[in-house]
């Protein structure tokens, strides 16, 4: 199966500063991936060079095995649905549908207008005077519409509430799982991807840090406490990832592929917020930045 998106030392700069450096990455298709950072790490970048807005300063990416925006073929194969879901304000939800089909030459009215009904949005109505979360949903409908093989959408839940968060990437994995989609969304929150995706790839200030399968992050990553050690110590299939350490204790969050069995250690699961918060510490080990390398 081509891969959802590739890329190859991939890096884009701003007058002399790295927005996104040295990425390399390999995203499989019909997976639902999130992509995490912090503020300014660099999802809004990646996710602009996979959708041809930004041209790369350094080394290659391909979507779906092509170009990004290379002619109207691969630009109906990928939906985009940027950050603040933009709408039209002066337009009605209508209008949008309109303009939707317009624009896409594999435009689904039916599934546009169902998706509208089942969200009791009024299609007289302007894209101005609806709320944030009912916007966001119409940009979603505007995506799912499009029936491209791959969506991308950037951060599309910051400025909704708890609920209709919940909603929004509720009716987003129905969609990637009724239309065989594959879906990369960003967002600075875990929360939101952690009961969305099954791929996540951690980007802290312009670098992937980690990028794989939850399942299988959550299988090797381990959380060891024990008396105070110095983490150099550890085995080389050993990676650290994070580190805190009081005068008789350490607590070490690693990377390990086989089982743990030192007796010094009491071994604990990791969740995926902690994981990822222990990439986005911003002591990174010098076998961290091996292990992603
Ligand atoms: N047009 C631009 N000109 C100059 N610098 C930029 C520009 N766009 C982004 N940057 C810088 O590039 C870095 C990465 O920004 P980017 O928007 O990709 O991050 P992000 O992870 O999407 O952040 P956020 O979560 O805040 O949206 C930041 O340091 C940002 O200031």
């Amino acid at each position: 199966m081509t891969a959802a998106l590739e890329a190859r030392g991939l890096g884009k700069k701003y007058g002399k500063r790295w927005a996104l450096s040295d990425c390399t990455l390999d995203l499989p298709a019909g997976r639902v991936i999130g992509l995490v950072g912090p503020n300014g790490a660099g999802k809004t970048t990646l996710l602009n060079l996979a959708v041809g807005q930004l041209a790369p300063s350094a080394g290659s990416i391909r979507v779906l095995g092509g170009r990004p925006a290379d002619g109207p073929g691969q630009l109906a194969r990928v939906g985009f649905v940027a950050q603040d879901t933009p709408t039209y304000a002066g337009l009605s939800v209508a209008d949008h549908l309109r303009l939707g089909a317009r624009l896409n030459p594999g435009w689904d009215d039916a599934i546009a207008r169902e998706r509208l009904e089942r969200l009791g949005l009024d299609p007289a109505r302007r894209a101005g005077k609806l709320s944030g979360g009912q916007r966001a949903q119409l940009a979603l409908t505007l995506g799912i519409a499009k029936r491209p093989e791959l969506l991308i959408l950037d951060e599309p839940v910051a400025a909704l509430d708890p609920l209709a968060r919940r909603e929004f990437l509720q009716h987003l994995m129905e969609a990637a799982v009724e239309h065989s989609l594959s879906v990369v969304l960003s967002s600075h929150l875990v929360s939101d991807l952690e009961r969305t995706c099954d791929y996540l790839v951690v980007l802290v200030d312009s670098r992937v840090r980690v990028a794989g399968d939850v399942d299988d992050l959550l299988a090797t990553h381990h959380r060891l406490t024990g008396p105070r050690r110095d983490p150099a110590t550890l085995p080389g299939d050993q990676q650290v990832v994070s580190e805190s350490h009081t005068d008789r204790q350490s607590t070490l969050i690693v990377r390990s592929e086989g089982a743990i069995h030192d007796p010094a250690w009491t071994v604990g699961q990791v969740g995926l917020e902690d994981l990822v918060l222990a990439y986005m510490s911003d002591t990174p080990t010098r076998s961290t930045l091996e292990a992603v390398r």
